[in-house]
Protein backbone atom coordinates (compact mmCIF):
# COMPACT_ATOMS: atom_id res chain seq x y z
CA UNK A 1 0.00 0.00 0.00
CA UNK A 2 2.90 2.63 0.78
CA UNK A 3 4.75 1.29 -2.19
CA UNK A 4 1.63 2.32 -3.92
CA UNK A 5 1.41 5.65 -2.41
CA UNK A 6 4.31 6.85 -2.93
CA UNK A 7 4.60 5.73 -6.41
CA UNK A 8 1.70 7.68 -7.12
CA UNK A 9 2.25 10.41 -5.52
CA UNK A 10 6.05 10.79 -7.92
CA UNK A 11 4.17 10.35 -10.98
CA UNK A 12 1.37 12.86 -9.80
CA UNK A 13 4.16 15.31 -9.11
CA UNK A 14 5.60 14.16 -12.60
CA UNK A 15 2.44 14.36 -14.46
CA UNK A 16 1.46 18.03 -13.14
CA UNK A 17 5.07 18.76 -14.02
CA UNK A 18 4.46 18.19 -17.66
CA UNK A 19 0.75 19.72 -17.83
CA UNK A 20 2.42 22.86 -16.59
CA UNK A 21 4.83 22.04 -20.31
CA UNK A 22 1.99 21.01 -22.35
CA UNK A 23 0.54 24.28 -22.56
CA UNK A 24 -0.77 24.76 -25.88
CA UNK A 25 -3.70 23.31 -27.70
CA UNK A 26 -3.24 21.16 -30.65
CA UNK A 27 -6.46 21.37 -33.06
CA UNK A 28 -8.41 18.71 -32.16
CA UNK A 29 -9.04 15.98 -34.88
CA UNK A 30 -9.37 12.41 -35.54
CA UNK A 31 -7.63 11.07 -38.22
CA UNK A 32 -9.86 9.22 -40.51
CA UNK A 33 -7.57 8.53 -43.36
CA UNK A 34 -9.38 9.06 -46.78
CA UNK A 35 -6.41 7.40 -48.69
CA UNK A 36 -9.15 5.03 -51.03
CA UNK A 37 -10.44 8.16 -53.12
CA UNK A 38 -6.94 9.34 -53.42
CA UNK A 39 -6.45 5.54 -54.03
CA UNK A 40 -9.19 4.83 -56.10
CA UNK A 41 -8.23 7.48 -58.45
CA UNK A 42 -5.07 6.09 -59.35
CA UNK A 43 -5.94 2.40 -59.31
CA UNK A 44 -9.28 3.55 -60.91
CA UNK A 45 -11.36 0.97 -59.00
CA UNK A 46 -12.44 0.40 -55.27
CA UNK A 47 -11.21 -2.21 -53.21
CA UNK A 48 -14.86 -3.87 -51.10
CA UNK A 49 -15.20 -3.67 -47.75
CA UNK A 50 -16.13 -7.14 -46.42
CA UNK A 51 -18.52 -7.55 -43.87
CA UNK A 52 -18.08 -11.15 -43.32
CA UNK A 53 -17.50 -10.68 -39.35
CA UNK A 54 -19.53 -8.53 -37.05
CA UNK A 55 -18.30 -5.05 -36.68
CA UNK A 56 -17.22 -2.82 -33.25
CA UNK A 57 -16.05 -0.01 -32.23
CA UNK A 58 -13.65 0.39 -29.27
CA UNK A 59 -10.47 1.76 -27.96
CA UNK A 60 -8.10 2.87 -25.49
CA UNK A 61 -8.75 5.24 -22.61
CA UNK A 62 -7.32 5.96 -19.21
CA UNK A 63 -4.69 8.12 -17.76
CA UNK A 64 -1.84 9.90 -19.59
CA UNK A 65 1.45 7.54 -20.10
CA UNK A 66 0.10 4.37 -18.78
CA UNK A 67 0.48 2.43 -21.77
CA UNK A 68 -2.92 2.98 -24.26
CA UNK A 69 -0.54 3.79 -27.63
CA UNK A 70 1.69 0.91 -26.74
CA UNK A 71 -0.92 -1.36 -26.29
CA UNK A 72 -2.70 -0.41 -29.54
CA UNK A 73 0.53 -0.99 -31.73
CA UNK A 74 1.05 -4.40 -29.58
CA UNK A 75 -2.86 -5.67 -30.73
CA UNK A 76 -1.99 -4.54 -34.11
CA UNK A 77 1.12 -6.58 -34.09
CA UNK A 78 -0.14 -9.64 -32.30
CA UNK A 79 -2.99 -10.26 -34.82
CA UNK A 80 -1.01 -9.64 -37.43
CA UNK A 81 0.97 -12.75 -37.19
CA UNK A 82 -2.70 -14.37 -37.43
CA UNK A 83 -3.49 -12.24 -39.99
CA UNK A 84 -6.02 -10.27 -38.57
CA UNK A 85 -4.58 -6.91 -38.96
CA UNK A 86 -1.50 -4.79 -40.77
CA UNK A 87 0.90 -3.73 -37.90
CA UNK A 88 0.90 -0.32 -37.08
CA UNK A 89 3.92 0.60 -34.84
CA UNK A 90 3.79 3.06 -31.87
CA UNK A 91 5.46 6.15 -34.24
CA UNK A 92 2.44 5.43 -37.15
CA UNK A 93 -0.04 6.15 -33.96
CA UNK A 94 1.70 8.77 -32.67
CA UNK A 95 2.66 10.22 -35.78
CA UNK A 96 2.34 14.23 -35.51
CA UNK A 97 5.43 15.84 -34.81
CA UNK A 98 4.40 17.53 -31.21
CA UNK A 99 3.02 13.95 -30.08
CA UNK A 100 6.57 12.38 -31.02
CA UNK A 101 8.34 15.74 -29.32
CA UNK A 102 6.23 14.99 -26.02
CA UNK A 103 5.63 11.52 -25.93
CA UNK A 104 2.32 11.58 -25.63
CA UNK A 105 -0.46 11.48 -27.68
CA UNK A 106 -2.96 14.41 -28.63
CA UNK A 107 -5.55 13.50 -31.92
CA UNK A 108 -6.85 10.22 -31.30
CA UNK A 109 -6.13 7.66 -34.34
CA UNK A 110 -7.98 5.04 -35.95
CA UNK A 111 -6.87 1.69 -36.63
CA UNK A 112 -8.59 -1.69 -37.86
CA UNK A 113 -8.09 -5.27 -36.97
CA UNK A 114 -9.44 -8.89 -37.13
CA UNK A 115 -10.17 -11.45 -34.12
CA UNK A 116 -11.85 -14.76 -35.36
CA UNK A 117 -14.60 -13.42 -34.38
CA UNK A 118 -15.15 -10.14 -34.90
CA UNK A 119 -13.67 -6.84 -37.14
CA UNK A 120 -12.83 -4.36 -34.53
CA UNK A 121 -12.68 -0.35 -35.44
CA UNK A 122 -10.30 0.51 -32.49
CA UNK A 123 -9.47 4.32 -31.47
CA UNK A 124 -6.32 5.13 -29.54
CA UNK A 125 -7.31 8.44 -27.12
CA UNK A 126 -5.43 10.33 -25.81
CA UNK A 127 -5.05 10.49 -21.73
CA UNK A 128 -3.60 14.18 -21.41
CA UNK A 129 -6.27 15.84 -19.40
CA UNK A 130 -5.39 18.73 -21.53
CA UNK A 131 -6.77 16.55 -24.86
CA UNK A 132 -9.80 15.18 -22.74
CA UNK A 133 -11.56 17.09 -26.07
CA UNK A 134 -10.27 14.61 -28.34
CA UNK A 135 -10.65 11.60 -26.00
CA UNK A 136 -14.41 12.84 -25.67
CA UNK A 137 -15.35 12.49 -29.63
CA UNK A 138 -13.09 9.63 -29.56
CA UNK A 139 -15.16 7.76 -27.07
CA UNK A 140 -18.39 9.05 -28.49
CA UNK A 141 -17.53 6.60 -31.22
CA UNK A 142 -16.94 3.58 -29.30
CA UNK A 143 -19.72 0.68 -28.47
CA UNK A 144 -16.76 -0.97 -25.85
CA UNK A 145 -13.68 -0.07 -24.27
CA UNK A 146 -10.16 -1.17 -22.77
CA UNK A 147 -9.58 1.71 -20.16
CA UNK A 148 -5.69 0.83 -19.39
CA UNK A 149 -4.07 1.45 -15.92
CA UNK A 150 -0.94 1.31 -15.28
CA UNK A 151 0.37 -1.16 -12.02
CA UNK A 152 2.80 1.00 -11.48
CA UNK A 153 0.93 4.07 -11.19
CA UNK A 154 -2.90 2.50 -10.14
CA UNK A 155 -5.68 4.78 -10.92
CA UNK A 156 -5.28 8.58 -11.37
CA UNK A 157 -7.38 11.36 -12.05
CA UNK A 158 -7.78 10.61 -16.01
CA UNK A 159 -8.75 6.43 -15.10
CA UNK A 160 -11.26 8.21 -13.26
CA UNK A 161 -12.72 10.80 -15.75
CA UNK A 162 -12.51 8.60 -18.21
CA UNK A 163 -14.83 6.14 -16.90
CA UNK A 164 -16.88 8.42 -16.33
CA UNK A 165 -17.00 10.03 -19.66
CA UNK A 166 -17.38 6.53 -21.12
CA UNK A 167 -20.66 6.17 -18.97
CA UNK A 168 -21.48 9.68 -20.35
CA UNK A 169 -21.11 8.60 -23.73
CA UNK A 170 -23.17 5.19 -23.63
CA UNK A 171 -20.25 2.65 -23.58
CA UNK A 172 -21.68 -0.46 -21.25
CA UNK A 173 -19.12 -2.37 -21.02
CA UNK A 174 -15.37 -1.88 -20.89
CA UNK A 175 -12.10 -4.66 -20.69
CA UNK A 176 -9.48 -3.86 -17.97
CA UNK A 177 -5.67 -3.96 -18.85
CA UNK A 178 -3.32 -3.39 -16.05
CA UNK A 179 -0.26 -2.29 -17.78
CA UNK A 180 3.58 -2.28 -17.29
CA UNK A 181 3.38 -5.85 -14.87
CA UNK A 182 7.26 -6.10 -15.89
CA UNK A 183 7.81 -3.16 -13.25
CA UNK A 184 6.25 -4.64 -10.73
CA UNK A 185 7.95 -7.82 -8.72
CA UNK A 186 5.10 -7.78 -5.75
CA UNK A 187 2.02 -9.74 -6.37
CA UNK A 188 0.17 -8.52 -4.16
CA UNK A 189 0.58 -4.56 -5.77
CA UNK A 190 -1.27 -5.93 -8.60
CA UNK A 191 -3.71 -7.13 -6.66
CA UNK A 192 -4.36 -4.23 -4.98
CA UNK A 193 -5.08 -2.31 -8.44
CA UNK A 194 -7.32 -4.78 -9.62
CA UNK A 195 -9.33 -4.56 -6.20
CA UNK A 196 -9.26 -0.81 -6.68
CA UNK A 197 -9.95 -1.04 -10.17
CA UNK A 198 -13.25 -3.22 -9.16
CA UNK A 199 -14.50 -0.57 -6.93
CA UNK A 200 -14.03 2.26 -8.97
CA UNK A 201 -15.67 0.19 -12.14
CA UNK A 202 -18.51 -0.18 -9.85
CA UNK A 203 -18.67 3.54 -8.68
CA UNK A 204 -19.20 4.50 -12.28
CA UNK A 205 -21.72 2.21 -12.18
CA UNK A 206 -20.25 -0.24 -14.50
CA UNK A 207 -19.92 -4.16 -13.32
CA UNK A 208 -17.16 -4.56 -11.18
CA UNK A 209 -17.78 -7.85 -10.35
CA UNK A 210 -17.45 -9.47 -13.84
CA UNK A 211 -15.78 -6.99 -15.63
CA UNK A 212 -12.49 -8.96 -16.90
CA UNK A 213 -9.44 -7.91 -15.74
CA UNK A 214 -5.78 -8.19 -18.08
CA UNK A 215 -2.82 -7.96 -16.21
CA UNK A 216 0.03 -7.96 -19.05
CA UNK A 217 3.02 -5.59 -20.67
CA UNK A 218 2.26 -4.19 -24.04
CA UNK A 219 5.94 -3.03 -24.24
CA UNK A 220 6.87 -6.66 -23.84
CA UNK A 221 4.40 -7.63 -26.51
CA UNK A 222 5.66 -4.46 -28.88
CA UNK A 223 9.42 -6.03 -28.27
CA UNK A 224 8.17 -9.41 -28.80
CA UNK A 225 9.87 -10.43 -25.45
CA UNK A 226 8.69 -12.25 -22.70
CA UNK A 227 5.88 -13.82 -24.18
CA UNK A 228 3.87 -14.92 -20.52
CA UNK A 229 3.15 -11.46 -19.70
CA UNK A 230 3.22 -10.06 -23.56
CA UNK A 231 2.34 -12.18 -26.41
CA UNK A 232 -0.16 -14.27 -24.59
CA UNK A 233 -2.07 -11.14 -22.30
CA UNK A 234 -2.71 -9.67 -25.23
CA UNK A 235 -4.22 -12.70 -27.38
CA UNK A 236 -6.13 -13.02 -23.60
CA UNK A 237 -7.40 -9.26 -23.81
CA UNK A 238 -8.61 -9.53 -27.33
CA UNK A 239 -10.40 -12.93 -26.39
CA UNK A 240 -11.72 -11.03 -23.17
CA UNK A 241 -13.05 -7.98 -25.84
CA UNK A 242 -14.88 -10.89 -27.79
CA UNK A 243 -16.42 -12.60 -24.86
CA UNK A 244 -16.98 -9.65 -22.77
CA UNK A 245 -18.06 -6.69 -24.88
CA UNK A 246 -21.55 -6.59 -26.51
CA UNK A 247 -22.09 -6.13 -30.11
CA UNK A 248 -24.48 -3.01 -30.57
CA UNK A 249 -28.05 -3.46 -30.92
CA UNK A 250 -27.82 -0.79 -33.86
CA UNK A 251 -30.52 1.67 -34.66
CA UNK A 252 -30.91 0.85 -38.32
CA UNK A 253 -34.36 1.66 -38.43
CA UNK A 254 -34.43 5.04 -37.67
CA UNK A 255 -33.82 7.79 -39.84
CA UNK A 256 -29.82 8.35 -40.48
CA UNK A 257 -27.96 10.40 -38.62
CA UNK A 258 -24.38 11.48 -38.38
CA UNK A 259 -22.24 13.88 -36.49
CA UNK A 260 -19.55 15.62 -38.53
CA UNK A 261 -16.43 15.29 -36.73
CA UNK A 262 -14.44 16.58 -39.64
CA UNK A 263 -14.15 17.94 -42.61
CA UNK A 264 -11.63 17.24 -45.58
CA UNK A 265 -10.69 18.63 -49.25
CA UNK A 266 -10.27 15.78 -51.44
CA UNK A 267 -8.63 17.10 -54.39
CA UNK A 268 -10.66 15.54 -57.68
CA UNK A 269 -13.41 14.51 -55.65
CA UNK A 270 -14.76 17.62 -53.19
CA UNK A 271 -15.73 17.74 -49.84
CA UNK A 272 -15.74 15.05 -47.76
CA UNK A 273 -17.45 15.09 -43.98
CA UNK A 274 -16.11 12.17 -41.36
CA UNK A 275 -17.59 10.80 -38.55
CA UNK A 276 -19.75 7.92 -36.37
CA UNK A 277 -23.16 7.28 -38.25
CA UNK A 278 -25.03 7.48 -34.80
CA UNK A 279 -28.16 5.67 -36.31
CA UNK A 280 -30.34 4.60 -39.63
CA UNK A 281 -29.04 3.74 -42.85
CA UNK A 282 -27.03 5.52 -45.76
CA UNK A 283 -26.76 4.80 -49.25
CA UNK A 284 -24.91 6.02 -52.34
CA UNK A 285 -27.06 8.96 -53.66
CA UNK A 286 -29.00 10.15 -50.19
CA UNK A 287 -30.34 13.12 -49.72
CA UNK A 288 -29.61 14.52 -46.92
CA UNK A 289 -29.90 17.92 -44.59
CA UNK A 290 -26.67 19.79 -42.27
CA UNK A 291 -28.77 20.38 -39.39
CA UNK A 292 -27.04 22.81 -36.53
CA UNK A 293 -25.02 26.47 -36.29
CA UNK A 294 -27.50 28.23 -38.12
CA UNK A 295 -27.29 25.71 -41.75
CA UNK A 296 -29.78 25.07 -44.04
CA UNK A 297 -28.25 23.09 -46.78
CA UNK A 298 -29.44 20.19 -48.53
CA UNK A 299 -27.09 17.93 -50.29
CA UNK A 300 -26.98 14.63 -51.82
CA UNK A 301 -23.96 11.86 -50.69
CA UNK A 302 -22.28 11.11 -53.72
CA UNK A 303 -19.50 8.72 -52.36
CA UNK A 304 -19.70 6.78 -48.81
CA UNK A 305 -15.82 5.75 -47.60
CA UNK A 306 -14.95 3.29 -44.74
CA UNK A 307 -11.21 1.84 -43.93
CA UNK A 308 -10.18 3.04 -47.20
CA UNK A 309 -12.60 1.74 -49.27
CA UNK A 310 -15.24 2.65 -51.29
CA UNK A 311 -18.79 1.27 -50.55
CA UNK A 312 -22.29 1.85 -51.29
CA UNK A 313 -24.06 2.40 -47.70
CA UNK A 314 -22.89 3.17 -44.43
CA UNK A 315 -24.96 1.81 -41.40
CA UNK A 316 -24.97 2.72 -37.86
CA UNK A 317 -21.91 2.26 -36.33
CA UNK A 318 -19.52 2.55 -38.97
CA UNK A 319 -17.16 5.31 -39.44
CA UNK A 320 -17.82 6.64 -42.74
CA UNK A 321 -16.64 9.42 -45.41
CA UNK A 322 -19.14 11.06 -46.57
CA UNK A 323 -18.41 12.89 -49.92
CA UNK A 324 -20.88 15.86 -50.19
CA UNK A 325 -22.78 17.24 -53.73
CA UNK A 326 -21.85 20.83 -54.37
CA UNK A 327 -20.67 21.62 -50.40
CA UNK A 328 -17.81 23.62 -49.92
CA UNK A 329 -14.98 22.52 -46.96
CA UNK A 330 -16.07 26.13 -45.58
CA UNK A 331 -19.65 25.89 -45.70
CA UNK A 332 -19.56 22.92 -42.99
CA UNK A 333 -17.89 22.40 -39.84
CA UNK A 334 -17.46 19.91 -36.59
CA UNK A 335 -20.61 20.15 -34.56
CA UNK A 336 -23.12 20.01 -37.49
CA UNK A 337 -24.64 16.16 -37.98
CA UNK A 338 -25.64 14.99 -41.32
CA UNK A 339 -29.11 13.64 -41.26
CA UNK A 340 -32.46 12.84 -42.90
CA UNK A 341 -34.15 16.09 -44.14
CA UNK A 342 -37.06 17.03 -41.85
CA UNK A 343 -35.94 13.79 -39.11
CA UNK A 344 -33.95 16.08 -37.02
CA UNK A 345 -33.68 20.04 -35.59
CA UNK A 346 -31.65 22.36 -34.67
CA UNK A 347 -32.59 23.93 -31.15
CA UNK A 348 -30.73 26.88 -28.91
CA UNK A 349 -32.65 26.34 -25.47
CA UNK A 350 -33.44 23.44 -23.49
CA UNK A 351 -34.74 21.87 -20.37
CA UNK A 352 -32.04 19.52 -19.11
CA UNK A 353 -31.84 17.42 -15.92
CA UNK A 354 -27.55 17.47 -14.93
CA UNK A 355 -25.61 16.08 -12.56
CA UNK A 356 -22.77 18.23 -11.05
CA UNK A 357 -19.76 16.61 -10.39
CA UNK A 358 -18.29 16.53 -6.58
CA UNK A 359 -14.73 17.56 -6.38
CA UNK A 360 -13.66 13.72 -5.76
CA UNK A 361 -14.91 13.20 -9.03
CA UNK A 362 -12.84 15.72 -10.66
CA UNK A 363 -15.54 18.41 -10.61
CA UNK A 364 -15.80 21.68 -9.73
CA UNK A 365 -14.85 22.94 -5.59
CA UNK A 366 -17.73 25.52 -5.59
CA UNK A 367 -21.28 25.70 -6.00
CA UNK A 368 -22.63 27.88 -8.60
CA UNK A 369 -25.81 30.40 -9.65
CA UNK A 370 -27.90 31.09 -12.70
CA UNK A 371 -26.10 32.21 -15.44
CA UNK A 372 -22.98 29.88 -15.14
CA UNK A 373 -21.60 29.61 -18.29
CA UNK A 374 -19.82 26.18 -18.78
CA UNK A 375 -18.81 25.12 -22.32
CA UNK A 376 -21.33 22.19 -23.21
CA UNK A 377 -20.25 19.04 -25.61
CA UNK A 378 -22.99 17.53 -27.62
CA UNK A 379 -22.36 14.91 -29.85
CA UNK A 380 -19.47 16.35 -31.58
CA UNK A 381 -20.26 20.03 -30.75
CA UNK A 382 -18.55 22.44 -28.29
CA UNK A 383 -20.23 25.37 -27.54
CA UNK A 384 -21.02 27.64 -24.79
CA UNK A 385 -24.05 27.44 -22.45
CA UNK A 386 -25.97 29.69 -19.67
CA UNK A 387 -27.88 27.46 -17.75
CA UNK A 388 -30.34 29.05 -15.82
CA UNK A 389 -33.50 27.84 -13.37
CA UNK A 390 -36.70 26.85 -14.64
CA UNK A 391 -39.47 29.27 -14.64
CA UNK A 392 -40.91 29.09 -11.51
CA UNK A 393 -38.01 28.11 -9.35
CA UNK A 394 -38.32 29.88 -5.55
CA UNK A 395 -35.83 32.51 -4.88
CA UNK A 396 -33.52 31.23 -8.14
CA UNK A 397 -31.26 35.09 -7.72
CA UNK A 398 -29.57 33.03 -5.00
CA UNK A 399 -30.41 29.63 -5.29
CA UNK A 400 -26.88 27.82 -5.57
CA UNK A 401 -26.25 24.56 -6.92
CA UNK A 402 -23.39 22.76 -5.12
CA UNK A 403 -20.99 19.82 -6.27
CA UNK A 404 -23.09 16.51 -6.36
CA UNK A 405 -26.11 18.14 -6.89
CA UNK A 406 -28.84 16.32 -9.56
CA UNK A 407 -30.43 19.36 -11.02
CA UNK A 408 -33.08 20.79 -13.56
CA UNK A 409 -31.93 23.17 -15.44
CA UNK A 410 -32.56 25.84 -18.59
CA UNK A 411 -29.83 26.07 -21.18
CA UNK A 412 -29.18 28.20 -23.35
CA UNK A 413 -26.43 27.87 -26.05
CA UNK A 414 -24.77 30.45 -28.15
CA UNK A 415 -25.12 28.72 -31.24
CA UNK A 416 -28.45 25.91 -32.50
CA UNK A 417 -27.23 22.01 -32.58
CA UNK A 418 -29.19 19.21 -33.47
CA UNK A 419 -31.20 17.91 -30.70
CA UNK A 420 -33.83 16.10 -29.37
CA UNK A 421 -35.20 15.02 -26.10
CA UNK A 422 -33.20 12.68 -24.28
CA UNK A 423 -29.79 13.72 -26.20
CA UNK A 424 -27.24 13.72 -23.65
CA UNK A 425 -24.05 15.97 -23.24
CA UNK A 426 -21.39 16.87 -21.08
CA UNK A 427 -20.59 20.20 -19.30
CA UNK A 428 -16.86 21.33 -19.19
CA UNK A 429 -14.86 24.47 -17.65
CA UNK A 430 -11.56 25.24 -17.55
CA UNK A 431 -10.32 21.67 -19.26
CA UNK A 432 -12.48 19.22 -16.67
CA UNK A 433 -15.32 18.32 -17.06
CA UNK A 434 -18.00 19.40 -14.03
CA UNK A 435 -21.14 18.02 -15.13
CA UNK A 436 -23.58 15.82 -17.29
CA UNK A 437 -26.68 16.29 -18.83
CA UNK A 438 -29.58 14.59 -20.79
CA UNK A 439 -32.27 16.78 -22.59
CA UNK A 440 -35.82 16.66 -21.28
CA UNK A 441 -37.52 19.21 -23.17
CA UNK A 442 -37.00 21.48 -25.82
CA UNK A 443 -37.79 25.18 -25.72
CA UNK A 444 -36.92 27.41 -28.93
CA UNK A 445 -35.85 25.68 -31.86
CA UNK A 446 -33.32 27.50 -34.22
N1 LIG B 1 8.02 -0.96 -18.70
C1 LIG B 1 6.98 -0.78 -19.46
N2 LIG B 1 6.80 0.40 -20.07
C2 LIG B 1 5.71 0.56 -20.85
C3 LIG B 1 4.76 -0.49 -21.03
N3 LIG B 1 3.79 -0.04 -21.86
C4 LIG B 1 4.13 1.23 -22.18
N4 LIG B 1 5.27 1.59 -21.58
C5 LIG B 1 5.99 2.87 -21.67
O1 LIG B 1 5.20 3.89 -21.08
C6 LIG B 1 5.35 5.11 -21.78
C7 LIG B 1 4.00 5.64 -22.19
O2 LIG B 1 3.40 4.77 -23.13
P1 LIG B 1 2.28 5.24 -24.15
O3 LIG B 1 1.83 4.04 -24.87
O4 LIG B 1 2.75 6.40 -24.95
O5 LIG B 1 1.19 5.77 -23.13
P2 LIG B 1 -0.23 6.40 -23.49
O6 LIG B 1 -1.17 5.88 -22.47
O7 LIG B 1 -0.55 6.16 -24.91
O8 LIG B 1 0.04 7.94 -23.22
P3 LIG B 1 -0.89 9.18 -23.75
O9 LIG B 1 -1.46 8.77 -25.03
O10 LIG B 1 0.01 10.34 -23.88
O11 LIG B 1 -1.94 9.36 -22.69
C8 LIG B 1 6.26 4.80 -22.96
O12 LIG B 1 7.56 5.17 -22.63
C9 LIG B 1 6.14 3.30 -23.12
O13 LIG B 1 7.29 2.70 -23.68
C10 LIG B 1 4.98 -1.73 -20.38
O14 LIG B 1 4.23 -2.69 -20.49
N5 LIG B 1 6.10 -1.80 -19.62
MG1 LIG C 1 -1.05 7.47 -26.32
Amino acid sequence: MLQLTSCRAVSRALSSARSTLVSSYARQRTQTPLAAWSAVAKRGYAEVFSRKKPHMNIGTIGHVDHGKTTLTAAITKVLSAQGGAKFTDYNQIDKAPEEKARGITINSSHVEYETSNRHYGHIDCPGHADYIKNMITGAAQMDGAIIVVSATDGQMPQTREHLLLARQVGIKRLVVFINKVDQISDPEMLELVEMEMRELLSAYEFDGENTPIVMGSALAALEGRDDKVGLEKIVELTKACDEWLELPARDLEKPFLMPIEDVFSISGRGTVATGRVERGIANKGTDVEIVGFGSDLKTTLTGIEMFHKELDRAEAGDNMGALLRGIKREQIRRGQVLAVPGSIKAAKKFKAQLYILTKDEGGRYTPFMANYRPQCFIRTADITASLTFPEGTPDADNKMVMPGDNVEMVCSLVFDVALEVGTRFTLREANKTIGTGIVTEILEYA
